[in-house]
């Protein structure tokens, strides 16, 4: 059957995966509540077709920091890739650069940060979470910079990891063999070591995480750099407010794919408020739930920048590595296109609240 939307590479990727690896990328925190809720509050909204417009040129073509992008559609960061195909995050970065989309490169990458860049052809962003060793993050900032990494993204939603049941269930640990090759091992100790009733990522991400950081410690992560730096899990209008009045370039709206605080609002529900708050002084993107062009141009039109894609992107490359992912996100695209030729709305600037109901 041919692959013609996002699920159908889901339900591929599904039958190939052992079942553990499998909840690890589908599962959320406790009852799954936000996970479900993130898609849902794309689906309550409808659309307001505007007819008989010039619909024959289209663009969906845009730039992040200056680097131009196909279409406002990037890949969220995502752990230890090369569980899911050989070549890891290397294929995920040839897709991307396929596609002409940003790549977002985690911090948990189990190829090197120079390996990634070689294969890239787009923007490439490093996200981060605060270590305790803050010489790892240091030197890792460094690297990014000779890579020609564009940009970091500090994620702020995780002090602690979420409780993810189905990861206690299965006493989920990362395949042997897989590494986060840009650390050095002693920080993400135990992540092979299966114990039932626990998680290796809950475990080794309690052992070396600061959970004591506040805003003003970012200022010692901008000295360490002249990278433009995102905060990625925002939501809500009073901490877009801290983030900008603290020099962020950039806001994430993002609950973590609801793999943190089970019960979280929305990320499509959060936006508004922060792009009200933020009220265009730096840009905003938006992840969680995005599953379909209509999704995306619900995203701009509520004033996001630009959206980035999760689980997607993994099904994609455990089907089809690189060609999966690039295919993805041109597929996306696509939608995004159409949905904007039958809402009569031929350019991203045409996409505002009057598109939604
Ligand atoms: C398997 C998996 C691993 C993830 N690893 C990271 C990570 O290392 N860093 C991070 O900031 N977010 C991580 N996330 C969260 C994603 O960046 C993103 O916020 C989320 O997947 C978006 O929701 P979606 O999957 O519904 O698109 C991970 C998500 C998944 C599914
Ligand atoms: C300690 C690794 C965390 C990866 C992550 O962010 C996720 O699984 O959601």
């Amino acid at each position: 059957m041919s692959i013609v939307c996002a699920d159908d590479y889901r339900s591929r990727a599904r039958g190939l995966l052992p079942a553990p690896l499998w909840d690890f990328i589908e599962g959320g925190s406790g009852d799954e509540l936000t996970v479900d809720a993130n898609r849902l509050a794309f689906d309550r909204i409808s659309l307001r077709p505007r007819v008989l417009v010039d619909v024959s040129e289209r663009s969906t073509a845009t730039s992040v920091f200056g680097a131009a992008l196909a279409s406002p559609i990037g890949i969220a960061p995502t752990a230890y890739q090369r569980m899911l195909h050989p070549e890891g995050e290397v294929a995920t970065a040839r897709g991307a650069g396929q596609a002409g989309g940003l790549f977002v490169v985690s911090i948990f990458a189990s190829r090197t940060l120079e390996e990634i860049a070689a294969a890239a052809t787009g923007p490439l962003w490093l996200q981060l979470y605060w270590l305790r060793q803050r010489s790892a993050l240091s030197r890792l900032v460094a690297r990014a910079e000779t890579a020609g990494y564009q940009a970091l993204v500090l994620t702020v939603d995780a002090p602690v990891i979420g409780k993810r049941l189905r990861d206690l269930r299965n006493g989920f640990a990362i395949d042997a063999g897989v590494r986060a090759v840009n650390l050095d091992d002693a920080l993400t100790e135990g992540k092979h070591i299966s114990t039932p009733g626990t998680s290796a990522i809950a475990t080794h991400a309690a052992a070396t995480f600061d959970t004591s950081i506040t805003w003003a410690d970012l200022s010692w992560l901008r000295s360490t750099t002249a990278l433009p730096l995102v905060l990625k899990g925002i939501l809500t209008a009073e901490d877009a407010e801290l983030a900008v009045a603290h020099g962020v370039d950039g806001i994430i709206v993002s609950n973590h794919g609801g793999r943190q605080l089970d019960g979280a609002i929305p990320a499509m529900r959060a936006l508004p408020e922060v792009v009200a708050a933020v009220a265009g002084r730096v840009p905003v993107l938006l992840d969680g739930g995005v599953r379909r062009g209509r999704d995306i141009l619900i995203a701009l039109a509520s004033g996001a920048d630009a959206v980035l894609i999760g689980r997607p992107a993994l099904w994609a490359l455990t089907v089809d590595g690189s060609d999966g992912v690039a295919h993805l996100l041109s597929m996306l695209t696509e939608e995004l296109s159409h949905t904007m030729a039958l809402t009569g709305r031929p350019k991203l600037a045409d996409l505002d609240p009057t598109v939604l109901a």
